[in-house]
């Protein structure tokens, strides 16, 4: 079998309070997505959100319908997006094949049956990170290059935040019912993700982190504004961010993450901005 699940329930904010490490790494921390010719998958009871990853190697890997969807298929009732952060790949949805070279993105929309990813080459597989949300709506499966994107140049050097988004699934640039995915590059001197920080309790999000330099961490803060909790992560892990939880990070060096979304509305500027100096 190359599918498998893990299922993550909901925490609420008092429990949070009281979880050492070890329980708060079991409850939000993803730590292992990528294993060769396999599909891996979290199933987050926040908002229904499922996280995953695939790396094909030495065979196509196909997106199996999991026990918890209750489903014919996996996407019977739901949207995916994909994000290829390894070398060439194609993702076959129905029978169409698309080309995601590194950093190129699909929406796969709800409906179509079967779903297959494979690498150009075994020798260099492509690494694909996937989201998945709940879907009322069957929208059109869409491409997204890296010149489709829309980017937004944030931070500065001074405050260590110096960082460019790229919006990869959001509504201006691609029909969805719920998910929104992008990534956020930081640049070479700065450390910060998401500082000045923020919550948006009418939506989950997941940070996946990549591209940190062997040696190197990032120390995710999460937790309510005025009750902080901290995780260490490394290379391509994810961390689940409940709605009412900050999602911010420092790293030991710069890196690139991937967010994902979902929840009430598709408004990616609707955030409450924490200001800093009120963090606890
Ligand atoms: O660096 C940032 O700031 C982000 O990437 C923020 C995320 O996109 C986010 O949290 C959106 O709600
Ligand atoms: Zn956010």
């Amino acid at each position: 079998m190359s599918v498998s699940y893990e299922s993550r329930y909901a925490s609420s904010p008092q429990g949070v309070k009281g979880y050492d490490t070890t329980q708060l790494r079991n409850e939000f921390l993803i730590e292992n997505l990528f294993e060769a010719d396999k599909l891996n998958l979290v199933y987050s009871h926040y908002d229904r959100f499922i996280t995953g990853g695939v790396l094909p190697v030495s065979k196509s890997v196909s997106l199996d319908a999991i026990d918890p969807l209750k489903a014919e298929f996996f996407l019977q009732r739901r949207e995916l997006g994909i994000i290829n952060i390894g070398q060439a790949g194609t993702v076959t949805v129905d029978g169409t094949v698309y080309e995601l070279n590194h950093k190129e993105a699909l929406y796969v929309g709800q409906g179509n049956k079967e779903v297959v990813f494979a690498s150009a080459s075994a020798d260099s597989p492509a690494m694909f990170y996937l989201n998945s949300t709940p879907a009322h709506k069957a929208y059109p499966t869409k491409k997204i290059g890296t010149d489709d994107v829309e980017v937004i140049e944030l931070g500065s050097p001074e405050t260590a935040n110096a960082r460019t988004l790229r919006k990869y699934i959001v509504n201006s640039v691609v029909d969805v019912c719920q998910l929104q995915m992008g990534m956020t590059s930081i640049k070479v001197g700065s450390s910060w993700n998401t500082m000045p920080a923020h919550v948006h309790d009418r939506r989950m999000e997941v940070y996946f982190y990549f591209e940190v330099p062997e040696g190197q961490s990032v120390c995710h803060f999460m937790g309510e504004t005025n009750e902080t909790r901290h995780i260490w992560m490394q290379n391509n892990q994810a961390v689940i961010s409940p709605p009412w939880s900050i999602h911010s990070g420092s790293g030991t060096s710069n890196y690139s993450f991937i967010w994902g979304m979902a929840g009430e509305n598709l408004d990616y500027g609707d955030m409450d901005v924490c200001a800093i100096p009120e963090l606890r």
